[in-house]
């Protein structure tokens, strides 16, 4: 299996105090930050752009992996990539052209992924899996941290799972956003995740590190 890999997600951090939240998160056991961002138009809330990813970039020492939950992604992934993206996912509900938009991704040197919606099902990834290096699956529907963990996810996570093993991607990452905590990490880890995001059980919990500590340690 591939090395877990924790991912916590700034959408749930003190924005007043980012600097220092991303100090935290480099003093952590954290290898990637998740960065959310939103349109208003794929989904119905709007979180930040550009500039707050430059900023980041500046001061963040792990992967930014940059989830787009955007429409038209295509129009705005070399921008992103200036800006310090280094995983980029795109939805593919918002990509007529996924396979052009992958291969665009994968031309600015960074990782691809394709992220899908709770109500979507794994299958369409069929003919795109050999070309990207991370399925993102949504647990909750995008557009707000802190929302109920919806577990039909623990099925798709399998079905990625045996879907990457049957083609022979072994390194494939497999990430799950929306919800994750300790009470459903160690059933998705074992069923086939790689990569987990957490935003609110991270950021709101007494002690952020302690409890990206515990995520990781249920990988080995
Ligand atoms: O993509 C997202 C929302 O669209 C967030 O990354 C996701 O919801 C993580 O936050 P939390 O762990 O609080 O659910």
């Amino acid at each position: 299996m591939e090395k877990l890999i924790i991912a916590p997600s700034i959408l749930a951090a003190n924005f007043a105090e980012l600097g220092s939240e991303i100090d935290m998160l480099n003093a952590s056991a954290a290898e990637w930050i998740h960065v959310d961002v939103m349109d208003g138009m794929f989904v119905p809330n709007i979180s930040f752009g550009f500039p707050v990813l430059e900023a980041v970039k500046k001061r963040a020492s792990k992967v930014l992996d940059v989830h787009l939950m955007i429409e038209k992604p295509e129009r705005y992934l070399e921008a992103f990539a200036k800006s310090g993206a280094q995983v980029l996912t795109v939805h593919y509900e918002a990509c007529p052209h996924l396979h052009r938009t992958v291969q665009q991704i994968k031309d600015l040197g960074c990782l691809a992924g394709v992220a899908i919606n709770p109500s979507t099902p794994v299958h369409v990834l069929e003919d795109i899996i050999h070309d990207i290096d991370l399925v993102l699956i949504m647990s909750v529907n995008p557009g707000f941290g802190g929302q109920k963990f919806i577990s039909n996810a623990i099925k798709k996570t399998k079905e990625v799972a045996e879907l990457a093993k049957s083609k022979g991607l072994g390194k494939l990452k497999i990430e799950i956003d929306g919800g994750v905590s300790l009470t459903n990490a160690s059933e998705l880890i074992n069923v086939g995740a790689n990569v987990l995001v957490a935003g609110n059980f991270v950021f709101s919990s007494p002690n952020p590190q302690e409890t990206i500590a515990h995520l990781l340690e249920l990988g080995n």
